[in-house]
Order: structure tokens, then sequence, then C-alpha cells
């Protein structure tokens, strides 16, 4: 439910965190209470992602009290009173609303319209235990990156949850056995073969998360499809004993013509969520995009590029991803941190200027939203959306140059050719074809058929400009049919979610090798030896019915 947001993040430091770890209540049940620890400094995820709602109802609980006393309290930092259930149900409105999360009562009132899954999941479960659903969407530091000190209400007596607790311990210690029971990473062959692997070792909720597409999912499904329509026309008698695979990408030197695009949330199936990335990158030289809500706070993403840095003697490749906030000046200290810590490139995502609409993942959360009768909305009815500003428009990229200063930009999610010829004149260095994924606009054309039209339109677009395509590249033949229609490279979102999910680090490195192996053997095969000699009629696909 929580991100990282451009209000009310007022940061409440990882003391305010430990404290209240150490603070937890003594008992038979506070080893099993928490699915969060502390190591080295950094936030290990072992949260549990488990499906169920509290087993907690409000009849089996003493009565109207506000707080009762505890009787054992062998520490003597444990809370002695406790907030009712029947307390905290009472702060059920959008004006005063509470929630129970992990045995801790929060006042979210103030956080609820920011809430960039919408306020209304907040709301229809205002002044109830949201732990399960919480536990099983948000990474662990997303309560102390997001909620004052002064949000913390108190405690709920932990004999209370402790049957909520104990399936969270249940499903902890699943996951933990479905990880023992992973095959070698080695065994991959394919980059598809992760997501069996990640699905193995997550929540049914992280799940649907990564793989969820928009509404009826036509976008997401038809990336891959894209792809399916073409076929290659190989030359033959050519020596390919030397190949080259190198470029750059976002004017950085890559091992390899594909990218990380960025995602977050890595940290809801991995605990060392996009660190992962940052070591996978590093260690086989290709560029890493990091997402403006990285699971990950952005300070430990480009401390852990640092030492990245540091071990592979040279400076790695990392792009900033960028959303665009209502709050403008947070959103500019943002860019300016990841600039300072060395991002050498800014995505500008441009098809996200309001939040998503999925509604597999929106079901999970049991949302009904309103049904109330009556005219909802007038002509330009004003509408919030979260985090997301949708006055999103040209103008805001001559204040994102500002920012910016030396650094390029590129805009991520365009689609129309006209939208490419309008970015060129604002200075933008390069558009990425993408349809997020298939997450936002459902019918949204894919990422590989805007880059086929603008072959067909005006194939100089792409000699003008740095044209990149992301969504449903799964094969080295893929990434190859996309450069020889004029992309300079291609980013990869779910396959590299779910190759750290399942395997971490190593998944991140192997999924690279995996796709270095095929684009190799392509490239021979299609008996080149070098990206530019690849040519837009080595490629042939299938024309749509209305041309
Ligand atoms: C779980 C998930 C989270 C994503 N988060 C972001 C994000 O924070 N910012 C962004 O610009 N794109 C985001 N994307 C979109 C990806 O950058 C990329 O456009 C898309 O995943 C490409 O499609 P693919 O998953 O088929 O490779 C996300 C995609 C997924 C699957």
């Amino acid at each position: 439910m929580f991100k990282r947001l451009g209000v009310h993040t007022s940061r409440v430091s990882r003391s305010f965190f430990t404290r209240h770890l150490s603070t937890y209540p003594a008992g038979p049940s506070r080893s099993t209470h928490i699915g969060w620890t502390v190591a080295g400094g950094v936030i290990l995820a072992i949260a549990s992602y488990e499906t169920i709602r509290s087993p907690v109802s409000l009849e089996e609980e003493s009565p109207v009290t506000v707080s009762k006393k505890h009787g054992h309290t062998a520490d003597p930092t444990a809370p002695t009173e406790y907030i009712t259930l029947k307390e905290v149900a009472k702060h059920n409105l959008s004006q005063d609303a509470w929630v129970i999360i992990n045995g801790k009562v929060y006042d979210v009132t103030n956080f609820h319209q920011y809430h960039p899954g919408g306020a209304a999941v907040i709301l229809s479960n205002a002044g109830s235990d949201v732990s399960s659903l919480f536990n099983s969407l948000h990474p662990p530091g997303t309560i102390e990156n997001n909620l004052s000190e002064e949000s913390f209400k108190g405690w709920v007596d932990p004999e209370i949850t402790a049957k909520a607790v104990a399936a969270q311990d249940a499903e902890k210690a699943r996951v933990a056995a479905a990880r023992g029971a992973l095959p070698p990473v080695e065994t991959i062959l394919g980059i598809e073969e992760f997501e069996e692997a990640a699905d193995s070792v997550m929540s049914r909720q992280a799940s649907a998360y990564y793989h969820t597409g928009a509404l009826d999912g036509i976008s997401h499904a038809g990336n891959k499809d894209a792809f399916r329509k073409c076929r290659i026309v190989p030359r033959v008698m050519r020596d390919v004993s030397r190949v080259e695979p190198q470029t750059t990408i976002f004017g950085i030197p890559s091992a390899l013509p594909i990218y990380i695009s960025p995602s977050s949330n890595a940290l809801l199936g991995h605990p060392d969520g996009e660190l992962n990335m940052t070591r996978g990158a590093a260690k086989t030289g290709i560029v890493q995009g990091v997402s403006y809500v990285a699971s990950y706070p952005l300070k430990d993403i480009l401390a852990e590029k640092e030492v990245m840095d540091e071990l592979i003697g040279e400076k790695m490749g990392m792009v900033f991803q960028v959303y665009v906030r209502e709050d403008r000046e947070k959103n500019a200290e943002v860019i300016r941190e990841a600039i300072e810590g060395g991002c050498q490139a800014l995505l500008l995502t441009v098809d996200s200027n309001v939040g998503d609409h999925r509604q597999s993942v929106e079901k999970m959360k049991g949302t009904t939203g309103s049904a109330e009768e009556g005219r909802k909305f007038g002509p330009f009815t004003k509408f919030t959306h979260g985090p997301h500003d949708p006055r999103l428009n040209w103008k805001d990229l001559d204040w994102l140059k500002a920012v910016a200063g030396d650094v390029p930009i590129y805009l991520k999610g365009v689609s129309h050719i006209e939208d490419i010829k309008i970015a060129k004149e604002h200075g933008v260095k390069g558009c990425i074809l993408s349809n997020h994924g298939g997450r936002q606009l459902d019918r949204a054309r894919s990422g590989f058929d805007s880059l086929r039209r603008i072959h067909d339109q005006e194939p100089s677009i792409t000699k003008e400009m740095e044209i990149y395509v992301d969504g449903g590249v799964r094969r080295g033949t893929d990434v190859l049919m996309a450069l020889a229609l004029g992309a300079r490279g291609v980013g990869l979102g779910r396959p590299f979610l779910f190759a750290q999910a399942a395997y971490g680090e190593k998944g991140t490195i192997r999924a690279v090798r995996i796709l270095e192996n095929e684009i190799v053997t392509a490239m021979q095969l299609m008996g080149i030896s070098k990206l530019d000699q690849l040519r837009p009629e080595m490629i042939e696909c299938l024309q749509e019915v209305w041309k």
C-alpha cells in the first residue's frame, strides 16, 4: 500500500524503526510477530507475504476499554497498555483513519490520499488489522519511509494477534523451504524459466503484482506476440568467428544491447531487491535502470553502486527513472540525489501521469470502490490520482532540463510518432517505445510495434535520435529484431524481477548470460559479427489486417 512519496515522507530515521523493534512487547509471541530484521545497517526482508486476513474479530475482544494493562511485562521497555480493537475500529473515516500493521496502530489520516495504490484500499480497511494485506504487497522499510513518528499510536495486545502471526510464520517457513528446493540457477536455460522459480518463493499477491497487466491484459500479452509476428532472414557464408555485441546504451558503454528496465518493488521478491540488480549489472557490464519508486532507498542503491564501481574498477552504468510528482521541489531533490550519486541519464516516464488500473491486483486487495448513487463527475472534474501528477505536459521538460543540467533525458513510454518528433524539438536525447509492460493503458500498442510503425513511416527518426524498446523481450532474437529495425537497445523488466526474486544476484547474472549467449549465437547464425551489420531487410513481419 505504501511507497515513498513526495509528501508526508518526513523520513523517520532507522532509529525510529529499531526503537520500535526493541520496545516490542515481551512474551510468547514476540519472536513470531515481526517479519523484518535489520542486519548490517540494511533492512532485510523476511516478511511473509501471506494471504491471510487477520483471524481476529471484534467479538474476540475484551470490553470496550480503550486500553488494558498487560500482566507479563518481563521487559521493562515493553508497553503496559494496549489499544483495543474496538478503539481502532472507531477510526474508520477518511478524516480519521487508523490501521493495525503487525501489532502496531498507525494513524493514516494524512497519508491515505498520497497512497500510490489509491486511497480507496486504505479507507475500505480503515479501523481494522491490515497486516496480511500490507505484508503481502509492501517491502520492509515502507512504514518508516512514509509515515511520520507521530503516526504511531500504540500497540495491540500480541495475544489477540497471535493467530495471525502464527500464520505469517508458517508462510515464512514455506518460503524458506521453497528457496531450499529451487534447482541450481545453472539449470535455468531461458529467461522465462525464472518465472516459475520465482513464483514458488513468492506470495500469491507479490507474484500477481509482478505478472499483472492493466485490465484485460491485452497489451501485456500483445508485447510478446508482437515479436512472434516476425521472422528473420539470415545471411550466410560470412566469417563470424569473432562477434561484437557491445554498444552504448543511454550514452554508456554496454557489454550487450540490453538494459535492466526500471521496476518498482524488487524487494517483494527477494530480501536484497534492487541491490541484486546493481551487483548483477555491474558484474556483467550492462546498465541498470533504477525506479523512482524502488523498494530500496535510493541512497542504499547509490552506495551499492559505489561499492561496485570500486570492485570492477570503473563506473558501472546506472540511469535513474523519474516520475513527476505534484511536489516538484521534492521531485528535484530526489533527481539531484540520483545525479550526484552517479546516475548518468534520466528516463522520464510519460505513460503514467495517473495511477495504474490493474483489476487482478485490485481484486486481491478486496476493495469495493463506491456504489453511491448520483452523478459523480461533471465536465473536467478534477481527479486526484495519488502521487502521480496528471498535469504533466511538455512544458515540464524545461523544469526537468534545469534540474538535470548536463545529464541527458530520455522519455520512457512513448508510442506515437508525433510525440517522438515533439520530444526531439524539446531537446530530448531519445525515446523508449513502451507501454509500461502493459501495466498502464490496456490496448496501448507494444513498443516493438511502435518501432515497426516508425520504420514504415519515417525510418530516419531512428538515425536522428536514440530509440529504445521495451516490453515482451524474452529472447536474444527479439533483441536483434528490434535493433535491425532501428532500436539502439532494449529493456527488460519482468525477466530481471523474476530472476532476482528466485536467485538474487546470481539470478540477475544468469539472466544476462542467457541473453548474451542467445544474442551472440543468433548474430552468428544471421551472418553478422557487429550490431551495425543488422539490416531491416533481415526482418519480415506479418502485416496487420488494416494495412
Ligand atoms: C512489477 C513492475 C514494476 C514496474 N515499475 C516501474 C517503475 O517504477 N517505473 C517505470 O518507469 N516502469 C516500471 N515498470 C515498467 C518496466 O520498466 C518496463 O517498461 C516493462 O516491465 C517492460 O516489459 P517487460 O516486463 O515485458 O519486460 C514496471 C514493470 C513491472 C513488471
